[in-house]
Formats: C-alpha cells, structure tokens, sequence
C-alpha cells in the first residue's frame, strides 16, 4: 500500500511554515516517483517571528525564551498540519508520519565542538496531531563527523538525478545551496552563501516590508561595483565543500561591517545584494559543466536575481523547479516528507561527499503521541 508523509519545512528566511502533503510508494526499491497531493504556506505570526530571529543570535536570556518558543513553534505547526489536512480533506489516521525540519537556531559546524540546533518541541508536535514526528534530522551526520547540512542532496538524487544530463538543483532561501547531479559521479553538494537573507534584511531596515517582491526594488537601483567586489571578498566563497553556513555568520552585522563608512543609495545597496547572490552562486559553479539549473526557494521568484544568474551562466539552461512538476516553494518540505520516509524505510539520509560525515546513516528520531 502506498502511504502518506507530511513534510514541514520552516526556514532561515523566516517567512512561515512550507507544508506538502505527499503520496509514496509501498517500496522504496520500486523507485517510483513521489507525488505532491498538496502544499500550504503559513506565515508566522510577527511576535513568533521576531522571538526566532532574536534567537538566532546571541542575546539576553536565550534559554528561557528557546524554552518558550519551542512550545509556540510546536503549536503553530501542528495548527498548520489541521489546515492542510482539512484543505486535502484527509483524515490524521491516514498520515504516517510527519517529517518536520524545526527551526535553525544556531547552526556551529565550525565550533571546537560543532553543534546545530533546530527547535520545535515534536513530542508536543505529535501530541497536537495525533500523528508521529520524524525530526532531528541533522544531528546524526554531525555525531559522524559531518556538517549535518546540507540535507536536500539525497532527496534531489532521489527524484531529480537524469542519468545523461549534468543537472543542478539550486535552492534560494535565507541562504543559498546548490547540488550537483553529475552522470556517473558521486552527488556534491554545498551552501553557496547568502540566499535573500541579506537581501530581507535590507529592505527590512528600509521599512519597505518583508522582502523584494519580484526583485522591484532591486531594479530601482544600479550596482555598485566597489561594495561588490568588497562582499565577494569574504574568504567563504573560496572554500571548498563541504561546507554550510547560516544567519550566525551572514547577517546584517557581516553587512554593516561591509558597507562601515559608505553612503550608498539605499536601493543601489538591494541591487548589489541581489548581484551578490548570483556573483557567489556563479563562483561554486565555475569549473562545473552543468547542463540543466533548476531554481527552487522562494529566490526563485525574484526576478532581477534570475535574470543575474541567466547572464552570469550563459551556458546553462536555468528554469525553476516546476518545469520538473514541483513548485519551487514546495521541494524542501517534500525533502523532509521524503526524509521521514527514508527513516521508516531505513534508507540513508544524509551522503558523506556533501556533508563530509564518515558514513552514510539514517537520519532522525521518531516522536510518538
Ligand atoms: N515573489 C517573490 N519575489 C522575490 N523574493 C521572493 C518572492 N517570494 C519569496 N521570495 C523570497 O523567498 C524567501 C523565502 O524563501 P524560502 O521559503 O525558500 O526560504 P527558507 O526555506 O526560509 O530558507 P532556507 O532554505 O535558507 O532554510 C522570502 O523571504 C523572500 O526573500
Ligand atoms: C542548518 C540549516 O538549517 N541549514 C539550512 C539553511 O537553509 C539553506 C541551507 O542553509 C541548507 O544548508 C539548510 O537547509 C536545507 C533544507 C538542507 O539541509 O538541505
């Protein structure tokens, strides 16, 4: 019989809650395609998103807000999976399980002890739902040595790997990441750097909303070379993956210490941002022969940034992800629908060349109600 997965994804950007609603197959060595019943996108509550941002970088009483949070988090959630299973009219007893992400609060793989931290209490979660929870998915790979990021790369072989085309899945969220399907060869994959994290931040501080819709704002300004040339000068977009990175490092402070003592127009400053993306996306894939680039994350709506990084890669075919029949909002939630998925079938999660984890291993930790 082929079984249902709920895949719950809420991340670096801050936005909301992805949802998708997901029909596997009985075997996994069947390898038959997953299909999306449905998806649904809850924006966070402004309190909630700003409790998450402040937790995502040290401050004041950390613990006791984490502690507060997590509950909150574990209640917007499973108010979220009630809307989805009324929207697709199914019942929480047909579900099996729910894969859900957390919230990146800190993420460490550099630190003398590398940690990361994705909060959301999934007891509470499972209790709420009346459905189990697979999550804590990173923590195994680091327990191996790995980076516990990124994680899509064995979801995008899964589903998007073609065994005649160079493909590369790229997804632009808060931060950007990039894998890379090359025919015959093990997968890579790694954090290009900043998604629209930076970009959000921005156009925040303007008070001009939450983001760059469609890139407009962008569009009103011209590139500054001198401020571009001074962010793609951080060391990060030299190093070699694995490698993964977060909001604690690229954050409106990384920022401000860039632009100290330059008065540039406040919209020349999102089109260098929006540059500044493509440029150190371009950079992770200059030696690569990629022949197809699907774009995915909310990134992928952003005009101006696409059209960037379609005349920085001339050679390549870019499109988003739908053109292979997933929306772009939805392939990282269906990543952790397949994760959890990949947990009962006891199918390797994580793939070492991409995190640097000694072995391949099953990811997660299962939350009974
Ligand atoms: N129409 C649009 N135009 C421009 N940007 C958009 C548009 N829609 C969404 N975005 C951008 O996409 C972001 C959300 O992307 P997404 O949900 O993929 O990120 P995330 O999952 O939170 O991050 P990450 O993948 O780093 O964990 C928004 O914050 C915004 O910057
Ligand atoms: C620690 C963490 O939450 N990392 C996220 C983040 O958002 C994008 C990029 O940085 C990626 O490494 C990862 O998310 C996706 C789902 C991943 O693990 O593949």
């Amino acid at each position: 019989m082929s079984s249902l997965y709920i895949g719950i994804m809420s991340g670096t950007s801050l936005d909301g809650i992805d949802l998708v609603l997901v029909r596997f197959g009985p075997r996994p060595q069947d390898k038959l395609q997953p299909e999306l019943l449905d998806s649904l996108l809850c924006p966070f509550s402004e309190l909630l998103r700003q409790q998450l941002s402040q937790l995502a970088q040290s401050g004041p009483n950390e613990l006791e807000l984490m502690g507060q949070v997590e509950q909150q988090l574990a209640l917007a959630y499973a108010d979220a999976i009630k809307q989805l299973l009324a929207k697709a009219k199914v019942a929480a007893e047909q579900i099996s399980a729910i894969g859900c992400h957390g919230q990146t609060i800190r993420h460490r793989p550099y630190a003398q002890f590398p940690f990361t931290y994705q909060i959301g209490d999934m007891f509470r979660l499972a209790a709420q739902t009346q459905i189990r929870v697979i999550a804590d998915f990173r923590r195994k790979d680091m327990a191996y040595g790995g980076q516990g990021a990124p994680l899509v790369p064995a979801f995008h072989k899964a589903i998007f790997a073609k065994p005649d085309s160079y493909r590369a899945i790229l997804n632009i969220g808060g931060i950007a990441n990039i894998t890379l399907l090359q025919p015959n060869m093990p997968v890579r994959g790694f954090d290009t750097g900043p998604g629209n994290g930076l970009m959000d931040n921005w156009i925040q501080q303007q008070g001009l909303g939450l983001y760059d819709k469609d890139g407009l704002y962008a569009a009103s300004g011209v590139v500054q070379q001198d401020l571009l040339a001074n962010l793609l000068s951080d060391p990060y977009f030299q190093l070699q993956g694995p490698k993964s990175t977060g909001r604690e490092y690229f954050n409106p402070q990384w920022l401000a210490h860039k632009l100290l003592a330059n008065t540039y127009a406040a919209a020349d400053v999102q089109r260098t941002l929006t540059r500044f993306t493509a440029e150190s996306i371009k950079i992770a894939l200059v030696n690569e022969a990629i022949e197809e680039l699907f774009v995915c994350g909310g990134g992928a709506y952003n005009k101006v940034l696409f059209s960037d990084l379609q005349q920085l890669l001339p050679a390549v075919r870019l499109q988003q992800t739908a053109s292979l029949g997933i929306k772009a909002d939805d392939v990282e939630a269906m990543a952790f629908a397949w994760l959890a998925y990949a947990y009962d079938h006891k199918i390797p999660g994580n793939i070492p060349e991409v995190t640097g984890a000694r072995k391949a291993v099953v990811l997660g930790a299962e939350f009974t109600y």
